[in-house]
């Protein structure tokens, strides 16, 4: 099969029936029309095999963990899903590999609401880009840079269990339902949309937990000038990662570190914490008060009464070890 017939078959199935956009996939360009009035939102991320997931992950996985991290980036400013494009590098055509990731991306994409407008595809290790586009209020869009001193530090959903998943993966554990409920986590990232788009009025400044929730934490930090005391007790644990893990302080380890949640970390006025936390429960998402930030440069990390120090704080793609 040549590329263009892999594209028609498997990126350009179906017509788009979008008046945002103007032209789709089959051009030099997409034509994209954004509303009058709202901020256009872009950012990329590549998966590159052995680096992202293990060599052997079939097609589903891959996309569902492609386009749920790329999205949670539009949730972090709390934009509105509107389009995507995909570069895709394999090694050779491969139709049982193309096949179940075509039909979950496309899948995955309806679910957000999101349209592939374009792309590019060549041979080369397997390699895959996404660059998705949202809409935001310039009053709505949620930076790194607004936390204020005092600001209560809350996170979205159960940390750690991303990492989990993929320990599990490492490891060639045996899928029980409780490693299966890690691996899915792992695999296909909830982008947290509607609850920064409800709570957005209410909060000063957000990140997705994308290297790990004290390192995406530092990016606010150091974006606002100011420091924070973390309460790392107050951490979710959930019962399938304390199960997986086997004793607390490993399973708060990976929440506190571990990354690939594609959960929210916010600062907000302690005066809207009520109201957010009851949009949360409203949208069936945990919303867990962690902390709170400080006028000092530091950010503390109380366990059990005690200053605690991390070695690692999170992933980085260029240090020699990650944990
Ligand atoms: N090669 C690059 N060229 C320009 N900007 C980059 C590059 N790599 C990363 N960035 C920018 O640096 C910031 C941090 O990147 P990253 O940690 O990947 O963000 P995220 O976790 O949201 O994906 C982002 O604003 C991103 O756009
Ligand atoms: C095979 C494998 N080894 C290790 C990891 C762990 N890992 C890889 S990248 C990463 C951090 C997140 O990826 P990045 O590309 O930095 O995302 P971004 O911050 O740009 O959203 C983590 C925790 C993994 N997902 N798969
Ligand atoms: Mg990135």
């Amino acid at each position: 099969m040549g590329e263009f017939e892999l594209i028609r078959r498997y990126f350009a199935r179906e017509s788009l029936n979008d008046p945002s956009v103007y032209l789709g996939i089959g051009d030099d360009c997409a034509l994209l029309c954004p509303p009058t009035g709202q901020l256009l939102a872009v950012s990329i991320d590549t998966l590159v095999e052995g680096v992202h997931f293990l060599p052997g992950t079939p097609g589903d996985k891959v996309a569902s963990r492609l386009l749920g991290a790329a999205v949670s980036d539009l949730a972090a400013m709390a934009a509105t899903p509107a389009w995507f494009t995909l570069a895709l590098s394999m090694p050779s055509f491969d139709q049982d590999w193309l096949e179940p990731f075509a039909s979950c991306l496309a899948e995955t994409a309806q679910g957000l609401g999101i349209h592939l407008v374009g792309g590019d595809t060549t041979r080369g290790p397997l390699t895959l880009s996404v660059q998705v586009h949202g809409f935001v209020e310039p009053s709505l869009a949620l930076k790194r840079s607004g936390a204020q001193v005092g600001d209560i530090i809350a996170v979205t959903g159960y940390l750690g269990e991303s990492k989990g998943g993929l320990e599990s993966l490492l490891k060639e554990e045996p899928e029980t339902p409780t490693i299966a409920h890690l691996r899915q986590r792992f695999y296909a990232p909830t982008p947290r949309i509607k609850l920064a788009r409800a709570l957005a009025p209410f909060i000063h400044s957000a990140i997705d937990i994308s290297d790990g929730f004290l390192a995406d934490l530092k990016h606010i930090l150091k974006a606002s000038h100011v420091g924070a005391k973390v309460d790392a007790d107050a951490v979710l644990l959930s019962h399938e990662l304390l199960a997986f893990a086997g004793n607390t302080a490993l399973a708060r380890q990976w929440a506190l570190t571990g990354g690939e949640d594609f959960e929210l970390c916010l600062t907000l006025p302690s005066e809207h914490w009520e109201h957010c936390q009851r949009k949360a429960q409203a949208l069936s998402i945990p919303l867990t008060c962690v902390g709170e930030i400080t006028n000092t440069d530091a950010l503390d990390i109380w366990e059990s009464g005690h200053k605690v120090h991390y070695t690692q704080d999170g992933y980085d793609h260029f240090r020699s070890s990650n944990g």
